[in-house]
Order: C-alpha cells, then structure tokens, then sequence
C-alpha cells in the first residue's frame, strides 16, 4: 500500500470510531428519553390526560427547526426524526391507556 491509501485507511477508521461513538451517545440519548416520555405516559394514564399534546408538538417542532438549524443540520430532516420519535411515543401512551 503507498503512504496515500494508508493515510486514507487510518482517517476512515478514526471516523468510524467516533461514528461508533456518536451511534452510542444517540442509543443512550434515546433510552433517556423514553424513561421519560413512559413517565409523561403512566402520568396521562392515572389522570385521564389525551396520549398526545398537538400544542406542544408543534412548540417542539418549531424550537427544532432552530436548533437544526444553528447546527447546519437540514431542519427537514430533523423535523422528520422528531415526528418518527413521537408519532413512537403516542403509541406507547395509547398502549398504557388500555
Ligand atoms: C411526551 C409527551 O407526549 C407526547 C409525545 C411528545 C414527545 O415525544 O416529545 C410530545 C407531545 C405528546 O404528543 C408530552 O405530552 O409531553
């Protein structure tokens, strides 16, 4: 292999690792935040709340699209990551309201 191909080898696995370690922090990150939302869910559960809050939604979408966009991050993209998450958690908030 010439210096070159070698250079290149080492650079794709130095990101590969951090993607590894990136893909970690999302999985943890993930799981924290279901703790949480079955939390919110068991709550609506006991008081007869609705599974899901279109206000509160639409705030999160909005300071979403802000924050995709101060991080040079396509907003579209995070605004359908968001929605998939949460279009997530209403089913489980519906499941524990039967
Ligand atoms: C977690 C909640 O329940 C639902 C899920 C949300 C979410 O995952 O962020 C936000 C609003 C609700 O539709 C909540 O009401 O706060």
């Amino acid at each position: 292999m010439t210096d070159d191909t070698d250079r290149a080898a080492a650079l794709l696995r130095e990101h590969r690792e951090s993607i590894d370690r990136l893909d970690a922090i999302l999985v943890y990150t993930l799981a924290e935040r279901f703790t949480h939302t079955q939390a919110v869910g068991r709550l609506k559960a006991e008081h007869s709340l609705p599974p899901s809050d279109p206000s509160r939604e639409a705030r999160q979408i909005e300071r979403l699209e802000w924050l995709a966009k101060e991080a040079d991050l396509d907003p579209e993209f995070a605004k359908k990551f968001l929605g998939f998450i949460i279009s997530e958690v209403i089913r489980h908030h519906e499941k524990l309201q039967n």
